[in-house]
């Protein structure tokens, strides 16, 4: 059968992650890494990779199915999103959750324009979390439903402090709070604000001459990432960097405790427990990177989201053995 030909625009943890997930799938080949830096800059994973400048991309439409969007959410996807999603099938991983109505909107009309399809926000939160949050309330009407991620690095919270000026190098660890999560599994049902359940603790290199108040200041007070949490940052040595903080392990749980009649407690949980956060997230861009071949061969065009995509659409398997083997 055909084989799927990617391409990979943006080559961070998330890119070198797709890299490695390509891999992993048989009927996936790599086109290539197009990046906004020198080529010859980067080292990617495979020996026979092809790196190219983010401005060849033009002429590799014919050669692409899917180009899956590996940029930051903070600065880079607002603007290659949209761009993107007129010249190719896209997947993203858009995170910043209270901008994505209108990064949707943005990116649907030029899909739409162009006969694109562009599933935007896959991942795990936004995506398979969202699925299961999803799952809980249609499943268990009358209910709560609870999301706690880590103790982990977010990719999206660390991106956005290495974006702040005079940042030089930087990682965010999400922890959740302990107590919360032991009257979420009590079975109380607690009301639990934002800043209950979790807070963040940023590492943090200093550039040259930058003022750490005036970094530590426009870190904990950005709008959609840490305005509503209690955020430490520390100041930390490129070497202790470094040493302390390369692994990128996360995960955590989304729970819905409802009631089919009144006797009746019923719970749903679904849980992520991530030695690289990175590699997952990439793993599920290339399953849905799948899912937009197949929904563009079919005519569905313009933006969608997890929810928007039929489960069966990520298997390398038919129909048919789905229904033999997986039912
Ligand atoms: N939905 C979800 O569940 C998840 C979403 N995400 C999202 O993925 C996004 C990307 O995360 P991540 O890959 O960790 O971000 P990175 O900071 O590693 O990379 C972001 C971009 O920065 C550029 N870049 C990478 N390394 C360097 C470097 N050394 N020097 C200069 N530029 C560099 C690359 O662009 P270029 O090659 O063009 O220079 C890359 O595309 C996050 O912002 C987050 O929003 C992540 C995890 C989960
Ligand atoms: N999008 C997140 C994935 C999860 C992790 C997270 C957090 O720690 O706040 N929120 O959602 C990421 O970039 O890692």
């Amino acid at each position: 059968s055909k084989q799927i030909r990617i391409g990979i625009a943006g080559y961070g943890n998330l890119g070198r992650g797709v890299e490695a997930a390509i891999a992993k799938n048989p009927d996936m080949t790599l086109v290539g890494i197009f990046t906004r830096r020198a080529p010859a800059d980067l080292v990617p994973l495979g020996p026979r990779t092809s790196v190219y400048a983010m401005g060849a991309l033009a002429e590799h439409q014919q050669a692409i199915d899917v180009l899956i969007l590996c940029g930051g959410s903070k600065d880079d996807l607002p603007a290659q999103g949209p761009q993107l999603a007129a010249m190719f099938n896209t997947v993203d991983s858009f995170d910043t959750h209270a901008r994505i109505p209108e990064y949707f909107a943005a990116v649907d009309e030029p899909a739409r324009a162009n006969g694109k399809t562009a599933l935007i926000s896959i991942g795990w939160d936004p995506g398979m979390f969202s699925i299961n949050r999803l799952y809980g309330e249609a499943l268990l009407p009358d209910g709560v439903t609870y999301t706690f991620w880590g103790k982990g690095l977010s990719q999206g919270h660390s991106d956005a402090v290495r974006r702040v000026p005079g940042v030089k190098a930087g990682v965010q660890y999400t922890l959740p709070s302990p107590e919360a999560i032991e009257r979420v599994r009590s079975g109380a049902r607690p009301e639990l604000s934002t800043r209950e359940k979790h807070t963040r603790e940023c590492f943090v290199v200093l550039a040259e001459g930058a003022d750490a108040a005036t970094v530590e200041q426009a870190i904990v007070g950005m709008p959609n990432y840490f305005t509503d949490y209690d955020t430490t940052v520390n100041f930390i040595s490129e070497d202790e960097l470094r040493r302390d903080h390369q692994r990128m392990p996360h995960g955590g749980f989304v729970i819905r405790s409802g009631n089919t009649s009144e006797p009746h407690a019923q719970v749903i949980e679904y849980s992520l427990q991530l030695e690289s956060n990175p590699e997952f997230t990439a793993s599920v861009l290339v399953a849905y990177a799948r899912a937009a071949y197949r929904l563009n061969q079919q005519g569905q065009i313009g933006a969608k989201t997890a929810f928007d995509v039929a489960p069966g659409l990520l298997s390398p398997k038919s129909p048919e053995q789905l229904r033999a083997e997986l039912l």
